[in-house]
């Protein structure tokens, strides 16, 4: 296999999930991430949906806690997800808070120093990382969707609506839809970019590029907890989302949930329907 090492592997649901090191050129830093491989991939090509976690988690959180593997495996789908951002690079500030820096990428590519070098989780998801999974693993390159939690949620739907025609589909779990509107985006975007120039800071913001998505239909599907303590908190702003694709006519899905939180205990109740959404557009 090229450029990638094994560090795991675990059978389960007739499957495999796997997690691989390779040294990213595009973070400048040794990167892991996790790949479930169905059984049916042990026959032919499937297709493949990306996962993107949230701050503070890593490529484990997911595997770990969604329970995922039993949907992919049924539908014969792999799901890859990379850790949310380079570590170890002793840049000063990267460890100094969970909202920024290790963690905490935000699927941008940043362009302000010391970050500029290394932060550039966009390109790393969205270009080097499906070149390292086309080649390495049997997968169709493309039949790939994506989907993510939180900032990951972020990051799933500016991926998809920043690269039309790339994802065949796009979902999200409690995603941090307007972040320049939110404590976190906010903070997130003046480490990363700078605030010189904050009209740059919206061509990194769903709510801001759904308003000039031009690209093959998108149906997005979004579910949140209404207990969410980062809804209350004012650093989800789904409403603002919804909004814009309804100005837009972009078709969105909202689910709002009685009692649920912000946490993997919510993924987990969901990921079976996001997994079948996604085959939709994956098998046809
Ligand atoms: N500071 C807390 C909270 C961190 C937290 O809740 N992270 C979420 C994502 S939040 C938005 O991106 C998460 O997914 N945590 C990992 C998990 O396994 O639950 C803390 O450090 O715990």
């Amino acid at each position: 296999m090229g450029g990638i090492t094994q560090v795991s592997s675990n059978r389960v649901f007739g499957g495999y999930q796997k997690i691989f090191s390779h040294d990213s050129k595009e973070l400048g830093c040794k990167m892991n991430f996790a790949i479930y491989l169905p059984p049916a991939s042990e026959e032919k090509k499937v297709p493949v949906i990306y996962w993107l976690s949230g701050l503070t988690c890593t490529e484990k959180n997911f595997v770990e806690k969604a329970g995922a593997q039993r949907y992919a495996s049924e539908n014969g789908v792999a799901i890859v997800g990379p850790d949310t951002s380079p570590r170890g690079l002793n840049i000063p500030g990267e460890e100094d808070g969970w909202d920024f820096g290790t963690g905490a990428g935000f699927y941008v590519d940043a362009t302000r120093e010391p970050w500029s070098k290394n932060y550039r989780m966009f390109s790393y998801v969205t270009k080097e990382l499906p070149e390292l999974i086309n080649e390495n693993f049997p997968v169709l390159p493309n039949s790939q969707s994506i989907m993510g939690h939180s900032m990951g949620g972020h990051g799933a739907l500016i991926c998809a609506l920043k690269n039309p025609g790339q994802y065949r589909s796009v979902s999200a779990f409690a995603p941090i839809c307007n972040p320049i509107k939110c404590p976190w985006g906010k903070k997130a975007f003046d480490g990363y970019m700078g605030s010189v120039d904050c009209n740059k800071w919206a061509d990194w913001d769903a709510t801001e590029l759904v308003k000039k998505y031009q690209g093959p239909p998108l149906e997005i599907l979004i579910d949140q907890g209404k207990e969410d303590q980062f809804l209350k908190d004012l650093q989800l702003l789904p409403e603002n989302f919804v909004q814009a694709c309804t100005n837009s006519q972009m078709p969105v899905i909202l689910h709002m949930h009685e009692g649920y939180d912000h946490s993997y205990y919510f993924i987990a109740s969901f990921i079976g329907q996001h997994i079948q959404h996604h085959m939709r557009y994956l098998a046809a």
